[in-house]
């Protein structure tokens, strides 16, 4: 149960084409207003495309940005609404996703704080037993050591049951060990898109002495110099060892990211 997006176009969003295969997990980045809640909710339905196609197989669920609840409904209300509201419903899964996180179950959601509303929303979620699950920057509201319990239940049911999950996020750092693609959005075109050990694999940083080019081929995606250096971040599709004096290293996946949206200021 996969995501297949060919020629989507909506406001700010121009032209996007990308599939993503059952079971995968995507990091979708970019600046702020890059398009990335248009592009998950035109994923979810919510939104229609102006021109192009967008077909994500089985059921979806999305978690928007902003948690919406009644403010007045418990958590006990929520899950009986996403009962209520969903053809498949796993209580049992969703019960559990709030005593883990120790959510009180009896208290007005307008009176929990914004973590416990985030799990509120994560559990009705959850409890819908989508094949697709879309969250939108999904662990703003968590502090870091619950991030990384979310994070890693989250790839729990990506490996037990394939769900294929999309994650808008702007905490790049965490990023790497959890996505294997990556959709980065800049002013409503898709940038770079792909898995992330093919974009690794691409991209090169050389450092050497000053210099207005770089020592190697390939696209340069970003230059630095200093009084003393020069460093380019380079996108080739297959790097290659430098001379002497310059160094060729890896980029990590944040280096990756950052330049890129730095380029796309
Ligand atoms: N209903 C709408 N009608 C027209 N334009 C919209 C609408 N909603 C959002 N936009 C515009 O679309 C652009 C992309 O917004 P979007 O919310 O998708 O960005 P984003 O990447 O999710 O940003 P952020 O990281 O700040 O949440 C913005 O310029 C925004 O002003």
């Amino acid at each position: 149960m996969g995501i297949h997006v060919e020629g989507v176009s909506k406001w700010v969003l121009r032209d996007c084409s990308f599939e993503l295969p059952s079971g995968s997990v995507t990091a979708l980045v970019g600046a702020n207003g890059a398009g990335k809640t248009t592009l998950l909710s035109l994923l979810a339905g919510l939104l229609s495309a102006d021109s192009g196609q967008v077909r994500a197989d089985g059921r979806v669920a999305f978690v928007a940005q902003d948690k919406p609840l009644y403010k007045h409904f418990t958590a006990t209300d929520a899950l009986s609404f996403g009962k209520h509201t969903n053809k498949v419903w796993d209580q049992e899964r969703a019960v559990g996703w709030l005593s883990r996180f120790g959510v009180p179950l009896k208290r007005a959601s307008g009176r929990l704080s914004g973590g416990q509303r985030a799990h509120i929303s994560f559990a009705v979620a959850l409890g819908s037993r989508p094949d697709v699950l879309l969250l939108d920057e999904p662990l703003s509201e968590l502090d870091p050591l619950v991030r990384k319990e979310v994070t890693a239940a989250l790839l729990g049911f990506v490996a037990d049951e394939g769900t294929t999950l999309v994650l808008s996020t702007h905490v790049v750092s965490e990023l790497s060990g959890v996505a294997d693609r990556l959709l980065l959005l800049a002013q409503g075109e898709l940038l770079v898109s792909g898995e992330v050990d093919d974009l690794l694999g691409s991209h090169v940083s050389y450092v050497g002495p000053v210099s207005t080019a770089a020592p190697g081929p390939g696209d340069v995606v970003l230059a630095r110099h200093t009084a003393a250096q020069s460093q380019f971040l380079v996108r080739t599709p297959s790097p290659v060892s430098v001379a002497e004096p310059w160094v060729s290293r890896p980029v990590s996946l944040e280096d990756l990211v950052l330049a890129h949206l730095e380029v796309a200021e």
